[in-house]
């Protein structure tokens, strides 16, 4: 479905306003009810950011663009915005445009902070990146409230506790609308296997669940689609490499670092599914890091179906294997240790 949708923007993306018409009224929409969804990027500058900023320019669900980082943007989005597509763009950059860039924002993605260098966890980007995140929440607290929030910046495990607490204490705290963006866990997952089982990776479905960071990231495999039959040898070959998939490019880019291509495509995949769900297309279900009760832990990633408001409901595990079972219990103290990180850099500071 993700490749399918890739190739559809790809192929949406030479069309005018008039062939956006076509698109939204062949899925139900009429001409007249075409929804204005504003998405806002925060970190659009970056190695992320400017890759997702195109993607998202290149998706005709969008109407809005808007651009904002601490520098850099007004280039950014002069370039994106010669592009043919639906959107108007516009670039904000530094503290005193950032009300503007999330006025009026029905999705706000933040891929603001530092990335990982070779050596580094990601839990090592939580000195600088929990206060990047926890000044921009305060922000969208204040600006745009009830906008879903797409969090990407690093630890996801921490940052993503973080922004609900930040909301908590604005008193504009509603679970439904914050997620943490684990998608590129499922499309890295989607790959491998696909690779491994010689498989067509279109077809292929597994989903990813628990947390984005090393073992907290449990590809459950005993549930992929199409089933293959491979060994367990292979499957937990499988399982560490999805969840050394960030290492892996960060070693490849040698200080130079961390995935930003491969991440921008999930990135759009995640929140084109929220675009999706906010105008009522129906079965939109994506993993994702959310407030959950499914585990003893306050915030889990598991699939997620998306709606009018943001989650509509957070979907149980499904039957594990044993592997996948012991994966599960063995991820669950550092993913608490993180929860609880976030939680308590909020009250502290
Ligand atoms: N969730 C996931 O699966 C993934 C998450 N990441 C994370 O995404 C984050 C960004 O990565 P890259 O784009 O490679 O880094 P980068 O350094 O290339 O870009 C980050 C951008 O954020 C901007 N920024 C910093 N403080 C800001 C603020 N207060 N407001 C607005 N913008 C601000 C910087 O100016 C820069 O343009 C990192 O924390 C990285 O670990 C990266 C890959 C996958
Ligand atoms: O590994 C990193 O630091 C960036 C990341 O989250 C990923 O690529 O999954």
């Amino acid at each position: 479905m993700k490749v399918a949708m890739l190739r559809s923007v790809v192929r949406r993306s030479t069309i005018s306003s008039s062939a956006a018409k076509t698109y939204f009224s062949s899925r139900g929409f009429s001409s007249e009810s075409v929804p204005e969804r504003k998405v806002a990027v925060l970190g659009a500058a970056g190695g992320i950011g400017q890759p997702l900023s195109l993607l998202m320019k290149l998706n005709p669900l969008v109407s809005k663009l808007a651009l904002y980082d601490i520098a850099g943007t007004p280039g950014v989005a002069a370039d994106v915005s010669h592009i043919n597509t639906r959107s108007e763009v516009k670039g904000y950059a530094g503290d005193e445009q950032l009300r503007q860039a999330l006025e009026g924002s029905d999705i706000v993605i933040i891929p603001a902070g530092v990335p990982r260098k070779p050596g580094m966890t990601r839990d090592d980007l939580f000195k600088i990146n929990a206060g990047i995140v926890k000044s921009l929440c305060e922000a969208i607290a204040k600006y745009c409230p009830n906008a879903l929030v797409n969090m990407i910046s690093n630890p996801v495990n921490s940052t993503v506790p973080i922004a609900a607490e930040v909301f908590k204490s604005r008193g504009v705290y509603d679970e439904r609308r914050l997620f943490g963006v684990t998608t590129l866990d499922v499309v890295r997952a989607k790959t491998f296997y696909a690779g491994k089982a010689n498989a067509n990776v279109a077809g292929v479905n597994v989903p990813v669940v628990g947390g984005h960071a090393g073992v907290t990231i449990l590809p459950l495999f005993s549930q992929v689609s199409p089933k293959a039959n491979l060994s367990d040898e292979d499957i937990k070959a499988l399982t560490k490499r999805t969840q050394d998939g960030g290492t892996e490019v960060v070693e490849a880019k040698a200080g130079k670092g961390s995935a930003t291509l491969s991440m921008a495509y999930a990135g759009a995949i995640f929140a084109d599914a929220c675009l999706k769900g906010l105008n009522g297309v129906p079965d939109v279900v994506e993993c994702s890091f959310v407030q959950s009760t499914i585990t003893e832990l306050p915030f889990f990633a598991s699939k997620v179906r998306l709606g009018k408001n943001g989650v509509e409901e957070v979907l149980r595990l499904g039957p594990l294997s044993d592997y996948e079972q012991q994966g599960l219990e063995a991820l669950k103290p550092e993913l608490k240790s993180s929860i609880e990180k976030g939680i308590a850099f909020v009250h502290s500071s």
